[in-house]
């Protein structure tokens, strides 16, 4: 542990922190501090940069703009090929920044560096694959062509659970389509973000189409960019209520928006579940970024004769997991982000607790000044605590029960979010035809990971809109434009 760390505390003494603004000298801006949640002390600064800054932003994103979609489609692949193979080159270095801030496992971090190369890879193939069409008007007189095009300026607002892979998996897409970027990172984990920059710009994007703005003012630099017609799209990742503001917000000047949101993940277990498989899953959704994922399984629903069994072995697994500093070596579970996120997690346990429910798991919360929290299993949670309606987003798993596949489906479904699913049940036809009635975005069929390169990402009502991922997230950040040729009726073909 003190190999990394000390690694990481030289890194950190050469690298500059500022802003990635062209024409702007980044020391010349004021700093905040950044945090490590492991310690809950600030280990160094970044640049602050000031909202006066927003117009200089918009006016080199123009000019980034005209650089970058004048490329042609196979130099902008090439470009984010090489950036996937630099983040690899530099996965230590990231991994160890991503922990430092964020404080997940080690290890999570490097998964999480490895997961932003493959957007990276996956829209470097995409960028040449652009296709547009070809058709002929039904009642003839017209030859249509449809082509794609770059939306224009993008901003891509990501937040501090996953640092890196929110915002490569957004810029990868925007990149891709030829948009030119501005990247607001969260005001908790800025460096992560800055390290992707810098990679970015070394794989050869333009600065002017990739700058990164660190700032400690998130909604005042949201709101002024938004404000600004010369913006064209805004990629968000974050809570419902920031991306109901931003919907607001976009009506002004009728940007595009891609929203990512909150979740509600129900976690459906069958009696004719594998239980190893089940648990095994049930782990890893819920324990992935100690539990602050949208994705996490937030309530467990489980089929009354498997619910005793699930229930203990959850317990029994959770209770064995290690929980510290994520370059701690065996360490599963790294603190919290914030205080007010471990005080705010207290309360709904506590509140749950006085209405009667109980913990299966019953560890001691750990002192010190990390914000770390053990794990709980919470059954008998009433309808009434304000626990089983909420983003949980930390390592407490709600486990309820059911009888019928209806009741499953209908517990599942008594919520405005839809992002992820998940199903447990060894009969193909039960398990493919719950998950086909369930109100989410993103399945996981006897599996608990959901998200791939490869495939659209995201969620309905509450969740969002808007997808990233797949061809579709490069499609989000494009427009299509139809060219109508006249077609006179006389032809060559006699
Ligand atoms: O918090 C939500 C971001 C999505 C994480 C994932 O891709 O699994």
């Amino acid at each position: 542990m003190q190999t990394s760390l000390q690694t990481h505390d030289a890194f950190l003494s050469s690298f500059d922190g500022g802003a990635r603004i062209p024409g702007i000298d980044s020391t010349s801006l004021d700093r905040f501090d950044v945090v490590d949640p492991a310690t809950g002390a600030a280990f160094t600064q970044v640049s602050n940069a000031p909202i006066e800054l927003a117009d200089h932003c918009l006016e080199v994103a123009g000019r980034g703009l005209r650089a970058w979609s004048g490329q042609s489609a196979r130099a902008r692949s090439n470009v984010l090929l090489r950036a996937a193979e630099l983040l690899i080159e530099r996965i230590e270095v990231i991994a160890a920044t991503m922990t430092r801030e964020m404080g997940k496992p080690l290890d999570e971090s490097r998964a999480e560096v490895r997961f932003s190369a493959d957007y990276l890879r996956w829209y470097s193939e995409e960028a040449v694959r652009s296709y547009g069409g070809y058709r002929e008007a039904p009642a003839g007189g017209a030859r249509l062509i449809v082509t794609r095009q770059p939306v224009g300026i993008a901003l891509l607002i990501t937040p501090w659970n996953f640092p890196l892979a929110m915002g490569a998996r957004k810029a990868a897409a925007a990149l891709a389509a030829g948009c030119s970027v501005i990247l607001k990172p969260a005001e908790a984990t800025p460096l992560s973000s800055l390290l992707l920059g810098d990679v970015l710009l070394e794989a050869g994007v333009p600065p002017e189409a990739f700058q990164v703005v660190t700032t400690s003012d998130s909604s005042g630099w949201s709101r002024t960019l938004m404000g600004d017609a010369r913006l064209k799209k805004v990629s968000f990742t974050g809570s419902t209520r920031v991306g109901s503001m931003l919907i607001e917000q976009s009506a002004q000047h009728v940007q595009k928006l891609s929203l990512e949101l909150g979740g509600d993940a129900p976690f459906l277990v069958f009696n004719d579940a594998d239980l190893d498989r089940a648990v095994n899953s049930a782990v890893i959704s819920k324990i992935r970024n100690g539990g602050q994922a949208c994705v996490a399984a937030n309530r467990f629903l489980v089929q009354d004769g498997i619910a005793a069994e699930f229930t203990a072995e959850l317990s029994k697994r959770l209770n064995a997991l290690t929980v510290g500093s994520g370059f701690a070596d065996g360490v599963d579970l790294g603190p919290l982000i914030s205080g007010q996120a471990r005080k705010q997690v207290r309360g709904l346990v506590d509140g749950a607790l006085e209405l009667g429910a109980e913990d299966a798991c019953a560890a001691p919360q750990p002192g010190g000044d990390g914000f770390f929290m053990n794990p709980a299993v919470l059954t008998n949670v009433p309808e009434s605590a304000t626990i089983a309606s909420a983003e949980i987003f930390a390592p407490i798993a709600v486990v309820g029960t059911f009888s019928t596949d209806a009741e499953a489906v209908a517990k599942a479904n008594n919520t405005p979010f839809g992002l992820a699913g998940y199903v447990f049940s060894q009969d193909i036809d039960r398990a493919f035809g719950v998950a086909h009635a369930l109100d989410v975005g993103v399945l996981g069929i006897n599996k608990g990971l959901v998200a791939d390169a490869s495939s659209p990402f995201g969620g309905i009502g509450y969740s969002g809109y808007g997808k990233e991922g797949g061809i579709e997230g490069m499609q989000d950040f494009q427009t299509l434009k139809q060219f109508n040729l006249d077609s006179p009726a006389a032809t060559l073909l006699g």
